[in-house]
């Protein structure tokens, strides 16, 4: 918890309307940024200066393997926790800094986290309208009630959680975030515990709804794919650090680095080496621009690799398919590389193993790093 003093009592009253809750007005989205922030617990240095701007009505997924940062950087956002040094700001007022701390509560922030928290013992109404005591009680009748109609589910007002669905607690678990029309909404893996039937189609849901109420969102999440779906902007986490931001297609095709490229892509990796801005590997010469000259990691994309028929090009033998639906994953010895080289082939191909076949790889498909990068 925060050792910061609280926002004076003469401040209150000059917080934007963000942190003034309990209007009943529309949600104003806010901007959120993040201003070299840096935390320390003992020896850990879980955020290592971390600057970042949340536009207004934005919706951020923060991506990372587990331990990178991102669940800090949303406590710190909410207020639950003040950051060792750094600012937040809402809207360009300081919510967390050296010279003031908003309490979670006036920061007008929702948030939702992956267990959902509903009080097993409360109606579903009165779970939604558990966030709007600033409201009278009539007031937060009809705000929950029209949180509930949001999300579909007016009709389970007066039921428990226990007798809804994992789907339905999670829409609940929106209904009463977004309740109280917050500028920010902070959402931590909030489709984690669903099972991956019914995830798409929650998800989708989700996000129609975030856009209609406007707020500005920030989902943690560590599934490349879920961001990739529902990001306005990645923003890639590694070891309390931000790698990378970018819209879904840019981190995908122009990766900054190899961590990069991993987090979004399983790739081949072959050793090659740049001279005068081309890589030679064994499977080929593709370009290196802005490469120095010496070893490198060629990262060729599995659904870059074409098989053909053995004789015009690349030689390979097949050692496995795999029929996986919607493609085959073909694994091809090829000379020069100590592993198969993997292959994600849409077109059915009559291949099976054992069989020589021709390889090409497309340029397009093919990124390359310094080794040292590795
Ligand atoms: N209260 C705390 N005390 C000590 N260390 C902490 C505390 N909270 C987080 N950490 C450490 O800070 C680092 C970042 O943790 P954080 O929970 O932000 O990561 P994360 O990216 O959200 O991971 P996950 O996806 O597993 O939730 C981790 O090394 C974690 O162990």
């Amino acid at each position: 918890m925060s050792d910061r003093p609280a926002v004076p009592a003469r401040d209150r009253f000059r917080l934007p309307r963000w942190g003034q809750r309990g209007t009943a007005g529309a949600s104003i989205p806010a901007q959120l940024s993040f201003d070299h922030i840096v935390q320390t617990y003992s020896s850990t240095e879980a955020l290592k200066g971390v600057s970042l701007t949340i536009e207004p009505g934005e919706l951020v997924c923060l991506l990372g393997h587990s331990g990178c940062g991102k669940t800090t950087l949303l406590r710190i956002a909410a207020g639950v926790e003040a950051p060792t040094s750094g600012r937040v700001l809402m809207d360009g007022f300081e919510v967390s800094g050296a010279k003031r701390f908003v309490e979670p509560e006036r920061r007008g922030i929702g948030l939702m986290f992956q267990d959902y928290a509903l009080f097993p013992h409360m109606t579903i109404l009165q779970n939604v309208k558990f966030g709007l005591k600033d409201l009278s009680a009539s007031e937060a009748d009809i705000a929950a009630r029209r949180a509930l109609s949001r999300v579909g589910l007016e009709h389970y007002a007066n039921e428990f959680p226990h007798t809804l669905s994992g789907g339905e607690q999670q829409r609940v678990a929106l209904a009463r975030s977004i309740a109280p029309r917050p500028g920010v909404l902070l959402m931590d893996e909030p489709f984690s515990n669903l099972d991956r039937r019914m995830r798409d189609a929650i998800r989708d849901e989700t996000v129609a709804i975030l856009r209609e109420t406007g707020a500005t969102t920030v989902v943690v999440t560590h599934d490349p794919e879920e961001a990739m779906r529902i990001a306005d902007r990645i923003v890639l986490m590694q070891s309390g650090t931000i790698v990378q931001q970018g819209s879904a297609e840019e981190i995908y095709r122009r990766p900054v680095n190899l961590f990069a490229a991993r987090f979004f892509c399983d790739f081949n990796e072959i050793e090659g080496n740049v001279r005068k801005g081309q890589v030679s590997c064994p499977v080929g010469v593709f370009p290196a621009p802005g490469l120095e000259d010496g070893p490198a990691i060629v990262c060729v994309r599995p659904q870059g690799v074409r098989l053909k028929p053995p004789g015009f090009c690349l030689p390979g033998r097949v050692v496995s398919r795999r029929f996986l639906g919607e493609v085959d994953l073909v694994h091809i010895d090829v000379p020069g590389l100590d592993r198969p080289l993997q292959a994600r082939v849409h077109d059915p191909v009559d291949v099976r193993e054992g069989q020589d076949v021709g390889i090409e790889v497309e340029p397009k498909d093919v990124l390359v790093f310094a080794a040292a990068d590795a």
